[in-house]
């Protein structure tokens, strides 16, 4: 039977990546990425820059939107302190599937709590499903149109705390305008831009780091 995208890059991951060793992981990935089928993973370069902020926000709480194969939840859940959780949603089962695999072979399991579903339904649910009071780190990494519906979600069910960090994928590539305008002209947040490229190419890209004031 034919394979996914996806499933080659579990295999990938299971033939080249060691066991319980999350770097061997993301190295894996990458490498499969740049050299045989380009994915849309956040990638080395801009997963320098995710690395640089998360060490920096050092959360004990993480939002991820969108966790496609697992590699940015591998790269954040790996740098996490020993009782910090990591929440991240995907929509897509086939997704999912793969990326419960590829965070098992990482051996980060136990700091990781993948949902499927849509970040719209499951937002709202998130104090009384997994009882958490607000996130100290939101990765927005899903889809375009939904990283502004979700902030104000967000910010209505007061899942955001004087201080917490939003860090947006892809705000120029595919790009997600509305929401850089927002985040950027809000009083209650401010707004940096880390210039990058996409993930394995030469095109612009960048993250967009939005720390909300209260
Ligand atoms: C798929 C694609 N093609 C050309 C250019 C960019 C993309 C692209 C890149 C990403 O990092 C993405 N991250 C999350 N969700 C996406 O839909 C997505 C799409
Ligand atoms: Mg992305």
């Amino acid at each position: 039977t034919q394979s996914t995208r996806p499933q080659r890059i579990l295999d990938a991951v299971q033939k080249n990546a060691t066991r319980g060793d999350p770097r061997s992981v993301v190295k894996a990935i990458d490498h499969f990425c740049r050299n045989k089928e380009w994915a849309m993973n956040v990638g080395d370069e801009k997963g320098c820059i995710l690395d640089s902020v998360v060490s920096e926000v050092n959360p004990a709480t993480v939002l991820e939107l969108g966790t496609y194969c697992g590699y940015s939840t591998v790269r954040i859940a790996s740098l996490l302190p020993p009782h910090a959780k990591l929440i991240t949603l995907e929509f897509n089962p086939d997704f999912a599937a793969i990326a419960r695999q590829v965070i098992a072979w990482a051996g980060l399991e136990d700091k990781v709590q993948l949902v499927e579903g849509a970040s719209g339904d499951w937002i709202p649910k998130m104090k009384e499903q997994f009882g958490v009071k607000t996130f100290d780190l939101v990765f927005l990494d899903h889809w375009k149109n939904s990283y502004l519906p979700d902030t104000k979600l967000m910010e209505e069910c007061s899942l955001l705390r004087k201080g917490s960090v939003l860090l947006a994928d892809n705000v120029i590539c595919p790009g997600a305008p509305d929401y850089l305008e927002f985040v950027r002209s809000s009083p209650r947040y401010k707004s940096q831009y880390f210039k990058s490229h996409l993930e394995y190419t030469k095109v612009e890209d960048g993250l967009e780091k939005s720390v909300f004031l209260g």
